[in-house]
């Protein structure tokens, strides 16, 4: 119904509400996993919502699509096998297709609803699906990944919603080492990592996990979401062993790429600059996410 939509009381964010006008309901739905909920609102256009928490809008979702996907993949020469986790609208595959050096993208998204409900209502998103290089795999992470051969990814890329609900486990030790084994020498992973206003805590025990699991460099970067909570979001990036990956200066910067603009939607948030300044962090931040 129009009006407004707002989460509050989250576990996630407690004692905290966001709220955005509703123009009118398009979607709303159960499936075996969660709640989906699409609305138009008044500023940032369509809104997908699970489980009473944003994940996307029309307006933003390019900061946090085009910032997962180029953070690792422009860190490493030429990433040819890249295997999303999560990622169910598509717009992550969007961003990765822009990769000329890109053959093989594997997605595994536990929830089929997602993906339907994307196709319907956000063609700019789920148009990634349309890349002949992606395959899908419907179901959980942890399962696929403990039959992915050892050393088959360039890249991970763990586009989740929050640890609370269907993405709890992807936040744990085991399924950190499951992506380490299935990451090549000089790999790297871009994981999901919340908020450094709201989640320190949550932060440094994936940082822990993180920095014990994988020998490589463990870099926390972050970027502006307005409609998640707090308005910014975080991204941790690891490598594993093996040619040493800098995260900080893109050795594959996406402007050299001319596949990442012929005959696609353009870049909107993403550039080489703000790769860099990405990994840039206010002192408290500093202090509370340095190696420790
Ligand atoms: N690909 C859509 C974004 C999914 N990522 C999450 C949405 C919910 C947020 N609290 C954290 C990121």
């Amino acid at each position: 119904e129009a009006g407004n939509f707002s989460y509050y009381n989250n576990p996630m964010w407690p004692g905290e509400a966001h709220s955005l006008k509703v123009e009118q309901v398009l979607y709303q739905g159960k499936s075996e996993y969660q709640e989906i909920l699409v609305f138009e609102s008044s500023v940032y256009g369509k809104v997908l919502v699970l489980d009473g928490i944003v994940q996307l809008t029309d307006k933003d979702e390019c900061a946090y699509q085009e910032m997962i996907a180029h953070l690792p993949l422009c860190s490493i020469p030429s990433p040819k096998t890249v295997l999303v986790i999560g990622g169910g609208d598509g717009g992550v595959l969007r961003e990765i297709s822009r990769h000329s050096s890109v053959e093989r993208i594997d997605i595994c998204e536990i929830d089929q609803l997602v993906i339907d409900v994307c196709k319907k209502f956000f063609p700019d998103l789920s148009v990634g699906f349309e890349d002949p290089r992606v395959q899908l795999h419907i179901g959980d992470a942890v399962e696929f990944l403990r039959n992915v051969p050892e050393g088959m990814y360039d890249a991970v890329i763990v586009d989740s919603s929050d640890p609370i609900g269907p993405a709890q486990e992807l936040v744990e030790k085991p399924f950190f080492e499951t992506i380490a084994r299935a990451l090549r020498p000089g790999g790297v992973l871009c994981n999901q990592a919340e908020s450094m206003w709201l989640h320190t805590h949550l932060i440094q025990d994936m940082l822990s996990i993180c920095r014990a699991t994988f020998k490589g460099s463990v870099h926390y970067a972050w970027t502006s979401v307005p409609t998640y909570p707090s308005g910014v979001i975080g991204f941790l990036l690891c490598s594993t062993d093996g040619p040493p990956v800098n995260f900080l200066n893109p050795i594959n910067p996406i402007e050299k790429q001319e596949e990442a603009f012929k005959g696609k939607r353009k870049i909107r948030f993403y550039n080489s600059e703000i790769h860099k300044a990405a990994f840039v962090l206010p002192s408290f931040a500093k202090r509370e996410l340095s190696s420790f």
